[in-house]
This record gives C-alpha cells, sequence and structure tokens, in this order.
C-alpha cells in the first residue's frame, strides 16, 4: 500500500468571491490596513483569515489580475527532476522517507520558490506535481486566479472513507454548500464569545483535576509537588470536549478521564487509551498510511483484509457510531418538540437542500466528523507545542506572563481579553509558523495558468503549497529555527507579505475554523499559564521533531512529556530560593569582610 505521511489531508475553506461576504473582508482588510496600531483582537483574529480571504476582496483579485503576467507573455522553464532519472527517484525518496511538507522545504533550497515533478504514471490523477515556496505565486493560487484552483487534490483515499460527502473530501457544489452551512457558527462574534467561556470553563476543570493531584501526591510524598505527564494527551482530550459541547451540545467526557491518565491507570497518546481517543488517533494513522493508494488497490487490500484498512475501518465505525447517537438524540428532541440547542447539528439537521430535502445520517454524519476530526486534533497539538515552546524559552515566558498579569490579575481570560494580548497571539503565531498543525495544502488547476514568477501551471496539474516549507524557509524569516515571537509584534507584521504565513491555507479551501481555532489556542495556553508552570522533558532540545499522519502528531517523541507544577507554588519556591541564596550571599560578603579585616589587623 502506498503510505505518505506527507501528503495533505484536506483543507479548506470558506472564502468563495460571493460579492456580500467579498465586501464585508474588504472593509475589515481596510480597516486593519488604516488602522496599523488598531484594535490586537481584530488583527489576531481576523488577520489571517481575511488574508487568505483575500480571494474575497475584488480590489486586490483585480490589482493581482492586471499584474500578472498573461499566458502568452512569459513562459520560464519549471525547474524539477527529469522523468525516471536518478535525480527523481532520490527526490521521490525525499518525500516518502522525510514527508512532502520537509522535501518541499529541501526542493526550495535545491530548484528555487518553484519546481515541477512529471507523473509520468498519473499516480491518482495528477499529471504533474508542481511545489509552490514563494508567497507572490501563492498569492496567484489562492487569491488572484482562485477560480483555477477551487479543487482539492483528492487521493481515491478520500472516496474509499467520505464516499465524497462531507466537506473535506468533496468537491464543487456539495463542497461549497456544506461550507456554508458549517462555517457560520466558527466566526460569527457572539457565538465565538459563548464558545470562548466552554473553552475557558473546561480548561478549569482540566486545571481543577491537575490541582487535585499535585495535592495528592505532594501529601503521599516528601519531595516537591509536580508531576510528569504527556501534555499532548491532556489538550487531545481537552479538545475533543471543546468541539464536542460547542459544536453539538455533546459531552464527550474526555477531560475526567485525565484523573486516569495521571493515575497511571491510562497509557499516553500513542496508546489505545479508550474507544475514542483510539478511533481518532487510529483514523489518522492509518489514513496516512494508505494515503496515496489508488482505488482498485485499496478495494483489494480491503477485500484481503489488510490491518491498515482493517484498522481504518473500525476507527470510522467506532466514530460513527459515537456521532450517529448524538444525531439519533438530538432527532428525537426536535420530533417531540423539546427546546434544542442553535449549535451546528442544529443548523444542519434544520438544513433542506433546494428541493427541501433533509440531510441524511449519512451526509450528517460526514460534516459532523469533519468538524470534529479537523477541528480537535490540530487544536490540541498547537496547544501542547505551544505550552512546550513558551516553556523552553524563559525570556518569552516571563513576558508573556507579565502581560497576562497585567491585563488578567487572577481571573480567567475572555474572548474580550484577547485584543489585550498582543504577545499571547505573537506567542501562538510563532508556534504555528514552526508546527502548522497541517503542513501541506494542495489544489489542482482547472484550466493552463501562467504564474507571477512566469512558470507555467498545466490544466490537470497538482499544485502544492505548504505553511510548513514557507514557515521554515530562510529566504522569508531571518534564522528561520529560532522560536522568536516578536517576528509578530504589530509593527512587525507590518511588513509581511500576506501570504508568506499561511497555518490555515488560503484561498478557495481554506480552514473553517480559524478564528475558532486561534481563540482556542490562546484561551487554553493563557488559562493554564496562568495556574502552572510547564518544565519540558522529552524532547530535550528547543525545537520539537514533529512528524505528520494527516495532522501534526508527537509520535516521534512519545507524546510531549513535560513536569506540571503549580506557579504560585513554583513563584513561591523561587522566591524562597532567591531569598535562602541572597542570605548566604550576605553570609560570604560578612565573612569575606571578617576575613580582610583580620588579615588588615595582621
Ligand atoms: C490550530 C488549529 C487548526 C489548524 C492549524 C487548521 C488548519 C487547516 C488547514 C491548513 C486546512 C487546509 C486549508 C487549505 O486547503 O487551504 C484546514 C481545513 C479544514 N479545517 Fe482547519 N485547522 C485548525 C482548526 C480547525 C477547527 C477548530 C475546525 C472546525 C471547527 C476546522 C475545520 C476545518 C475544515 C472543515 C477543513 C476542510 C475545509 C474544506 O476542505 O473545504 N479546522 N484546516
Amino acid at each position: 500500500m502506498l503510505s505518505s505521511k506527507h501528503t495533505l489531508p484536506g483543507s479548506c475553506c470558506v472564502t468563495r468571491a460571493k460579492s456580500a461576504s467579498a465586501g464585508r473582508t474588504c472593509s475589515l482588510v481596510a480597516r486593519v490596513a488604516t488602522n496599523p496600531a488598531g484594535s490586537a483582537a481584530t488583527r489576531s483574529l481576523t488577520a489571517l483569515t481575511e488574508s487568505a480571504e483575500a480571494s474575497g476582496c475584488p480590489f486586490t483579485a483585480l490589482k493581482s489580475q492586471l499584474t500578472r503576467p498573461k499566458p502568452d507573455q512569459v513562459q520560464v522553464d519549471v525547474p524539477g527532476p527529469a522523468p525516471f532519472s536518478l535525480e527523481s527517484l532520490g527526490d521521490v525518496g525525499t518525500i516518502f522517507f522525510e514527508g512532502l511538507h520537509v522535501a518541499m522545504l529541501k526542493f526550495s533550497a535545491k530548484y528555487g520558490p518553484v519546481c515541477r515533478f512529471a507523473n509520468p504514471a498519473s499516480l491518482n490523477g495528477a499529471t504533474s506535481w508542481v511545489f509552490l515556496n514563494s508567497p507572490q505565486n501563492i498569492q496567484h493560487v489562492c487569491a488572484a486566479n482562485v477560480k483555477n484552483y477551487t479543487m482539492r487534490y483528492l487521493p481515491d483515499i478520500y472516496k474509499y472513507v467520505t464516499h465524497e460527502k462531507g466537506i473535506l473530501g468533496s468537491q464543487g457544489a456539495y463542497n461549497d454548500r456544506h461550507r456554508r452551512l458549517c462555517a457560520p457558527p466558527f466566526r460569527n462574534r457572539a457565538q465565538l464569545e459563548r464558545f470562548a467561556d466552554v473553552v475557558v470553563q473546561r480548561s478549569a476543570r482540566l486545571a481543577e483535576i491537575w490541582q487535585q493531584h499535585l495535592a495528592s501526591s505532594s501529601s503521599s510524598s516528601s519531595s516537591s509537588s509536580s508531576f510528569l505527564t504527556d501534555v499532548a494527551t491532556q489538550t487531545q482530550r481537552l479538545t475533543l470536549d471543546v468541539v464536542g459541547l460547542t459544536a453539538f451540545s455533546h459531552d464527550f467526557k474526555q477531560v475526567q478521564r485525565i484523573a486516569d491518565d495521571l493515575s497511571g491507570a491510562a497509557g499516553d497518546s500513542t496508546q489505545a487509551t479508550d474507544r475514542l481517543l483510539w478511533a481518532v488517533n487510529t483514523f489518522g494513522e492509518s489514513l496516512a498510511e494508505v494515503f496515496i493508494t489508488p482505488m482498485p488497490l485499496l478495494r483489494a487490500g480491503h477485500a484481503m483484509g489488510l490491518p491498515h484498512l482493517r484498522n481504518l475501518d473500525e476507527a470510522v465505525s467506532v466514530m460513527r457510531g459515537a456521532m450517529l447517537d448524538v444525531i439519533q438524540e438530538r432527532r428525537i428532541a426536535l420530533a417531540a418538540g423539546q427546546p434544542v440547542p442553535q449549535d451546528l447539528l442544529g443548523i444542519l439537521l434544520t438544513a433542506a437542500d433546494e428541493a427541501g430535502q433533509a440531510m441524511t445520517d449519512e451526509e450528517l454524519w460526514e460534516d459532523v466528523h469533519d468538524v470534529m476530526g479537523a477541528g480537535h486534533e490540530t487544536t490540541a497539538t498547537t496547544t501542547a507545542a505551544a505550552l512546550y515552546c513558551i516553556s523552553a524559552h524563559p525570556a518569552v515566558e516571563s513576558q508573556l506572563m507579565a502581560e497576562l498579569q497585567a491585563v488578567l490579575g487572577d481571573r480567567p481570560p475572555a474572548y474580550a481579553d484577547l485584543e489585550q494580548l498582543p504577545y499571547l497571539q505573537a506567542c501562538i503565531k510563532e508556534v504555528m509558523r514552526l508546527y502548522p498543525a497541517i503542513p501541506v495544502f494542495p489544489r489542482e488547476a482547472a484550466a493552463d495558468d501562467v504564474l507571477p514568477s512566469g512558470h507555467p501551471v498545466s490544466k490537470g496539474d497538482v499544485v502544492f503549497m505548504s505553511s510548513y516549507a514557507l514557515g521554515r524557509s530562510p529566504a522569508i524569516w531571518p534564522s528561520p529555527l529560532t522560536f522568536d515571537p516578536s517576528r509578530f509584534s504589530p509593527a512587525a507584521e507590518a511588513s509581511h507579505h500576506r501570504f508568506q504565513f499561511l497555518p490555515f491555507g488560503a484561498g478557495a479551501r481554506m480552514c473553517l475554523g480559524a478564528s475558532f481555532a486561534q481563540m482556542s489556542v490562546s484561551l487554553m495556553v493563557a488559562s493554564l499559564l496562568q495556574k502552572f508552570k510547564f518544565e519540558p522533558v522529552t524532547p530535550a532540545s528547543p525545537l520539537i521533531p514533529v512528524s505528520y499522519d494527516i495532522t501534526m502528531n508527537f509520535n516521534e517523541t512519545r507524546g510531549l512529556h513535560m513536569r506540571v507544577s503549580a506557579r504560585n507554588e513554583q513563584q513561591q519556591q523561587q522566591q524562597q530560593q532567591h531569598e535562602v541564596d541572597r542570605q548566604q550571599q550576605e553570609v560570604d560578603l560578612q565573612r569575606e569582610l571578617v576575613g580582610a579585616a583580620i588579615t588588615a589587623a595582621r
């Protein structure tokens, strides 16, 4: 079976150039542009969405249309290895063994910001693969000529798993309609404020469990009260609960299980700790193993009961069972005329198509699964990576803690606080620059085209863009591997190209939950840092060795292990230590003075 840790999954987007939303996007962009010092919230929570939504802005589109080369104007040969050459074998090996995201970074160093690989076998339908790593060309694909690139490249595995339904696995009008149905709850300010409360409350529950664990471990041992844990598993449980509660008003009760994780009754993120967590993790891992396997082989593998496909089928059936129960409960409540929440599930259940036909359970399940799948793991790994990076850089941590203390004091954060927390937003963006949860977003070219660099793209080419390669490119970021949130200070950001930082993708299939995700990660990180101190243990390097199945994971280090202690207690301990050190220095000084006096007297 053909695996690829590389290949992108899904990507999404909400930005068709519908005139109404285009106008809104434009006015928002204009507001930020004319008010660079303006609301940090406006900048932080909407800037990414806006930049990628530039496809919806008629002025941006017009400008780019006017300035881009016409097909008959410029034609530059696209660099890349010759088909069947030793070089192409080596390059394809890099993709398979190191992942497409790493390969794209290497290709941009080797061939420049555009390169093409012929796909003589037309594997999974693509005529050639074109790799882009320049903001200007990406702007062309995701904004100026977005109409030519509305289709996500979807290998056959999507047909196998989703039957071309859902948001991630569908194309064209079906995708358009389901994006329009699913996006609003994650973008509307009033909804986001409500969701923020859920994020903060569930984070507080997690904090309570950790505090209880600290209290019980300090009473049972004389050693200092801290514990070692895989923070990534805990944030995954937290975000599963958050997505369940916000999108479906359903409590998966994952945070409750953290007490088991801590007492050793459950394992780490790489083990089957319980069915739902097992299913969501196995789904991503198994899907990646067969990601570019063509349909005939998938069917044969299924018939032969190949382990990856068996696991994949089982994971789907566990998740499907859990969600169909939730859907069924809601249908019964609706039929009985009971009051039901107006959440995503409510919107989907009452939606009807042009013929007045409601969605089938199958259609509902696919949408719900995509939101749950695309929404929880990405947010969880980003949160865990943020806690790790901030804690591994004491100067960053001090500056952030000072900001949190100044704005929040000891109270929990809320949605409205985010605009007062620019350094927190900068830290989260810096984490996503180095560790984008989804590293690659591909599109299929509907017609021949020419990029701003003069390189041609042919109909049927698959154009790959990578937030990972962009984020680590030395041509774009000085010292790209250094964690430095000041890159995202409002002043520094003003000089960025709008398409150089794209953790949520861009264009026609951009992430549906970008604002929701940024808000959730920020609030979870702030809530946990206020109460706890994290000391990174594994890995022991400032750079996290991440890998990707469908989204980012920490399998190489079997999770992100950190020592957690209560921040107040930690602060007290540090203050006590400072006091001891100060007293010791005084004693040493006295001794020195007495010694000097004795010497002088002699
Ligand atoms: C830190 C968190 C997240 C990151 C980094 C992230 C990133 C991405 C990226 C890169 C894509 C592909 C974009 C493209 O092709 O241009 C995507 C697609 C998608 N995301 Fe997110 N995402 C996150 C959280 C969420 C959340 C919270 C939700 C839902 C509430 C969500 C829902 C989706 C959906 C449904 C798609 C597929 C859209 C389509 O194919 O049309 N994501 N995401």
